[in-house]
């Protein structure tokens, strides 16, 4: 028996979960004014403690909506801020919290959970598979162009802060998201509005307006490097964009900027075309590829069967999943759609290995050659890869 509970917290308990969380990953606590900001980012009746009886756990949860392969969205929760007290580790206390939340997702009409894993060993037992990664790349801006022939015509427009959280939100909403991207709710953009607000270093906007109005947007920042202020980085985040004019157009803009020697740009789709774009493709460096986001499957049949499939025979798969055995069984998968099942199945394999081909990430051949997708019938994992897989990456750009 455990010697502790779990409950969801109070509005004016917040802030201790908020410290305790912030202490975990090794972090200050926020002072007054960052909390008045930070407050905004936590969604009412969202954050569950564990008590021992002070509070010594902690992990939080908000609304959104996930696109999937075809276009859908399904009801997902943003999974953040856990974390357990150090001289508490070790003792069930994640185990305790992420049950209970579980618990509280599928009660609630949640099809996915979705989360960034501060270190990849900790969630794939609870159901999470890493469903989407990233490259982050950085451009030489003194050699770098843009390609003549690449699309243009729109016009760039530089924003303040202030504006920037007007105006992002709602161009973001206009776009057409691929799968694996997210709504942002009010809550996570007041997030982004906090860290930005926190750092010293101005956080500036632009809007690209293409023939249709905005269609698209990145913030960015400058940050002198240690020792040699006047070697200057430009940080992008957060951007994104409808058209391919609208991304040449925000890069053309960004490479124009003075007293800048380097731009990068975080957490970016792997399929991006920068390269493409550039004149001198080596101009443009992959600086690494890292996890994004991983799923948890909360309801697997709502989540098979809100995504499309590709072109291929019939596939049954069967899915483990202890902590929601109601997940368990076999599915049909075909071009029409995904059903339940008890017809014998080609392959089998546990929720978070589903959490890891649901969005196309991974081949289910690639998951078979690691030992990780048993498979009954060959034929079976051949098909799963074209039913699986998606013809644009899959990715999130969303941080949380
Ligand atoms: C979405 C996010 O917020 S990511 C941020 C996560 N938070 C952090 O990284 C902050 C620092 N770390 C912590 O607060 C804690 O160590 C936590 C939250 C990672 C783990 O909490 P604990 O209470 O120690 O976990 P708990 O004792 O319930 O362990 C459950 C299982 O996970 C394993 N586990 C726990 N932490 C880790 C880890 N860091 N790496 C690998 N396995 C881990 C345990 O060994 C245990 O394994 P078992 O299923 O085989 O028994």
């Amino acid at each position: 028996m455990s010697d502790f509970e779990i409950r969801t917290l109070d509005a004016d308990e917040l802030r201790a979960a908020s410290d305790l969380f912030r202490d975990t990953v090794h972090f200050r606590p926020a002072d007054d004014t960052e909390w008045e900001r930070l407050s905004r980012a936590y969604q009412a009746g969202g954050s569950i403690g564990a008590f021992g009886p002070e509070l010594i756990g902690t992990a939080r949860f908000f609304d959104a909506e996930l696109t999937v392969p075809g276009g859908a969205r399904v009801p997902m929760a943003g999974v953040t801020s856990v974390g357990v007290r150090a001289d508490r580790t070790r003792q069930g206390v994640l185990r305790a919290l992420m049950t209970v939340q579980l618990e509280q997702l599928a009660a609630r009409g949640v099809v996915c959970a979705n989360l960034l894993a501060s270190e990849a060993g900790i969630y794939g037992r609870f159901g999470y598979g890493l469903a989407t990664r990233s490259r982050t790349y950085g451009v030489d801006r003194h050699r770098a162009a843009v390609r003549a022939e690449v699309p243009s015509g729109g016009e760039v427009e530089l924003l303040d802060l202030d504006r920037a959280f007007e105006v992002c939100p709602v161009v973001y909403e206009r776009l057409e998201h691929r799968a694996g991207m997210m709504t942002r709710p009010e809550v996570l953009w007041r997030f982004y509005e906090s860290q930005a607000r926190r750092h010293t270093q101005p956080t500036k906007a632009l809007v690209h307006h293409g023939s249709e109005g905005p269609d698209g947007f990145a913030l960015y920042r400058v940050e002198g490097s240690a020792g040699h202020p006047w070697t200057k980085t430009l940080e992008v985040s957060h951007l994104f964009t409808g058209s391919p004019s609208a991304f040449a157009g925000l890069w053309r803009f960004l490479l124009g900027i003075d007293l800048v020697d380097r731009i990068v740009a975080e957490e970016r789709p792997l399929d991006e075309p920068i390269e493409l774009i550039l004149a001198d493709h080596r101009r443009g460096n992959v600086d690494r590829v890292e996890d994004e986001h991983w799923v948890r499957l909360v309801d697997v049949p709502r989540a098979l069967a809100a995504r499309e499939y590709g072109h291929a025979a019939p596939v049954v798969v069967e899915v483990v999943d202890p902590l929601l055995p109601g997940n368990s069984g076999g599915y049909r998968i075909t071009p029409e759609g995904a059903e339940r099942t008890d017809e014998a199945a080609g392959l089998r394999l546990d929720v978070a290995t589903l959490g890891m081909v649901y969005l196309g990430t991974w081949r289910p051949s690639a998951l078979a050659e690691a030992g990780r997708v048993e498979v009954r019938d060959p034929a079976a994992v051949v098909a799963a890869d074209v039913l699986f897989g998606t013809r644009v990456a899959s990715w999130s750009g969303t941080y949380f």
